[in-house]
């Protein structure tokens, strides 16, 4: 796929059928940290634009704990994570509320999913999400998705809801994903230094950003800055997808295609695939470890990982959680979902299947990681 030009890509987003909008907490609130609800209508104005013209628009909204911490009484968004999950459950609701009542104004139904890392990167889970989707924008509503943070577990969470915006957009197959934050673009340094120049155009994403630095949020009330929304424009770049990052009060000019923020280009065919949510979606719970002869097929892609080119198994997880597959260096060949508890594979390290089968039994004769749900990194 040859590079295409900014103008292209700008085009492509403007074409889009089906757009993934994410705002970030700090482009919702007031200095103060609270919601501010004239922010919020602007963008649902905007997005309700798109949707009349007979877009497919699904928002995935930060802004629970913000909307919940003025209402239960605090001065400051909390900090710790039990207050937090508490405020984000009270938030939420408030937050829905008032989505309610502005894309209500332009007659658009609004509907909420909030998602866990944890139960989205399970097949069954992936599906259901995504037929639950499918379902909703065929029938005209706007999907706003939120991280499920009262249930989050510490472990497994995205934490900032970049890269969840991004495999949302991988799973419902958009066209563009739209990321609004409280700066107008990229820029070649955070913007508080000197000196620093807006980037109007990443070509390739994949590939070291040259001189750009990045840090984390520059907010008190954002989470992971520059950092997970570069994140969110690589798994959507290698899902076929372009990005285009900029402020809210942009977003309408954004999604016309205009010259605001900055573009990131798709840097592979449109593909969907549950794979890229093993990648990115949640924090592996420990790591097996493989000799020579299954690193270099785990490295030639499409090989599951046998037992009998497992060394060793470190942490504690259980079968169907994330995991590092890494090579005797210490070197990450591969995430994966792990097909056994991590007690269970001491006794099956170095056998092959057919003494898996003899002294362990049949249920044991089956890859540590199977293909389908193992992702080179
Ligand atoms: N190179 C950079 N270009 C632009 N912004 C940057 C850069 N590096 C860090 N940032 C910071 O990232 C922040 C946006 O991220 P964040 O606060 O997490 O927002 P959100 O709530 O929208 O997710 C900006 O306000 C800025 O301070
Ligand atoms: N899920 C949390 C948002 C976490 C967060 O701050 O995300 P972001 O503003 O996108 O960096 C909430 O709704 O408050």
């Amino acid at each position: 796929m040859s590079t295409p030009s900014q103008a292209e890509v700008r085009r492509s987003i403007a074409a889009a059928g089906t757009i993934v909008v994410k705002v970030g907490s700090s482009s919702l609130t007031q200095p103060s940290g609270h919601l501010d609800p004239s922010k919020l209508d602007v963008l649902a104005a905007a997005l309700a634009q798109v949707r009349l013209m007979g877009g497919r628009v699904v928002l995935v909204s930060s802004g629970a704990i913000a909307a919940g911490f003025g209402p239960l009484g605090f001065d400051e968004r909390p900090a710790d994570v039990a207050t937090q999950q508490a405020t984000a459950a009270v938030g939420q609701g408030l937050l829905m509320a008032r989505y309610e009542t502005a894309f209500g104004r332009f007659g658009i139904r609004v509907g909420q999913i909030l998602i866990t890392a944890e139960d989205t990167i399970r097949a069954t889970q992936y599906r259901n999400v995504q037929r639950t989707l499918d379902r909703l924008l065929d029938l005209g509503v706007v999907p706003i998705i939120n991280e499920n943070d009262s249930l989050a577990s510490n472990e497994i969470r995205f934490g900032d809801n970049d890269r969840l915006s991004a495999l949302i957009a991988n799973l419902v197959r958009a066209e563009a994903l739209v990321l609004l934050t409280d700066v107008d673009a990229l820029y070649t340094a955070p913007p508080s230094q000197p000196g620093s120049r807006r980037v109007e155009y990443v070509p390739n994403v994949i590939d070291a950003l040259g001189d750009i630095t990045v840090s984390g949020s520059g907010s008190k009330v954002g989470t992971g800055g520059m950092v997970t929304k570069l994140e969110a424009a690589r798994v959507a770049a290698v899902s076929g997808i372009p990005t285009v990052l900029t402020c809210a009060s942009n977003a309408g000019p954004a999604m016309m295609g205009d010259p605001v923020g900055t573009v990131f280009a798709p840097v592979k065919a449109r593909g969907s695939s549950r794979r890229l949510w093993i990648g990115f979606a949640a924090e592996p719970r420990g790591t097996i470890v493989v000799d020579e002869g299954a690193a270099k097929a785990i490295r030639g892609g499409r090989a599951s990982l046998l037992a009998a080119g497992a060394l060793e198994a470190r942490g504690d997880f259980s079968a169907g959680d994330p995991v590092w597959v890494d090579d005797e260096a210490g070197t990450h060949l591969a995430r994966g979902l792990a097909g056994f508890d991590s007690e269970e594979i001491p006794q099956m390290l170095g056998r092959n299947t057919a003494q898996l089968k003899r002294f362990l039994g049949p249920e044991y004769a089956h890859p540590l990681v199977h293909r389908d749900n193992l992702v080179l990194v």
